[in-house]
């Protein structure tokens, strides 16, 4: 069984613990009073490279990350350095993340925020519209084709912007059949946990240029988003290197500084 395997069974059995406390009426019931999220799409369609920063405690290759006892402190780092979207992992078992911290960072921040996790049934995508989110990640691997299209349609139903994570060739031929517009290639293969930061640049010629194409995983700093840059990604996805730097905040704006030089800015 490969690790994302594993994961999912996890989040298939925390997921129907949920359900179980909160049958999807009621959940659906809460959503209503939740106002229509910020446009995710639409912010990393302005021009300049994006940075999305993550809030990550953990992950399965590298085990416990950083504590990160105060999110909202987090996050705000982040907002004032400049992120277009914070990403917060809300699975529990592998990356130590929760709703609540959705929630928390939601209420701390105004900047968009994609809920990070292993989703696999409209419930979760619900949840994401109630904890705050304006985004959510389908990750190609983890959905089968039929998945992947309803879930797709329904978070757009659902004012979410949809980010399609793809691995390989074939992942990012069924993104583009579900009508994936804004796709994430993700430098770690979910099945091995080994990054290759050439993922990106292989694959990116095959996603056409009017989608938002996203490096995820393994940016280090201001070069390796140059480096993707010039691949044709219009933002890069961080975690890691944000949570374990000394200044969170410096650490973004330095991206954001790369990632809005004049030559990049009408490229993508
Ligand atoms: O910490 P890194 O190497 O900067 O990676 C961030 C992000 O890309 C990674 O957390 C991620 C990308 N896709 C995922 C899917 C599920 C969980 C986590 C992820």
């Amino acid at each position: 069984m490969s690790v994302l395997d594993e994961i999912l069974d996890g989040v298939r059995a925390d997921l129907a613990q949920r359900q179980a406390a909160l049958p999807l009426d009621r959940l659906k019931a809460q959503a209503e009073s939740v106002p229509v999220p910020k446009d995710a799409e639409a912010a990393l369609r302005r021009p300049g490279v994006h940075v999305i920063a993550e809030v990550k405690r953990a992950s399965p290759s590298k085990g416990p990350l950083a504590s990160i006892t105060d999110p909202a402190a987090l996050a705000r780092d982040y907002e004032a350095g400049g992120a277009t979207l914070i990403s917060v992992l809300t699975e529990q078992r592998r990356f130590n993340g929760s709703l609540e911290d959705l929630r928390t960072v939601h209420e701390a921040v105004d900047t968009p925020l994609l809920r990070k996790d292993f989703v696999v049934s409209s419930y979760q995508l619900w949840e994401a519209r109630v904890f705050g989110a304006s985004a959510i990640l389908l990750i190609v691997a983890a959905l089968s084709q039929e998945a992947l299209v309803s879930l797709v349609e329904r978070a757009r139903s659902l004012d979410l912007t949809p980010l399609v994570e793809v691995h390989d060739e074939e992942e990012v031929a069924r993104a583009l059949d579900a009508g994936a517009t804004v796709i994430g290639v993700n430098a770690r293969n979910l099945k091995t946990l080994e990054v290759d930061r050439d993922t990106f640049a292989r694959l990116a010629p095959l996603i056409p240029a009017d989608r938002v194409r996203i490096a995820e995983s393994g940016i280090r700093g201001p070069h390796d988003l140059l480096a993707y840059a010039g691949a044709g990604a219009g933002a890069v996805l961080v975690g890691e290197s944000l949570v374990r730097g000394r200044n969170p905040r410096e650490a973004v704006a330095d991206l954001v500084t790369a990632g809005a030089h004049p030559a990049l800015r009408d490229r993508n």
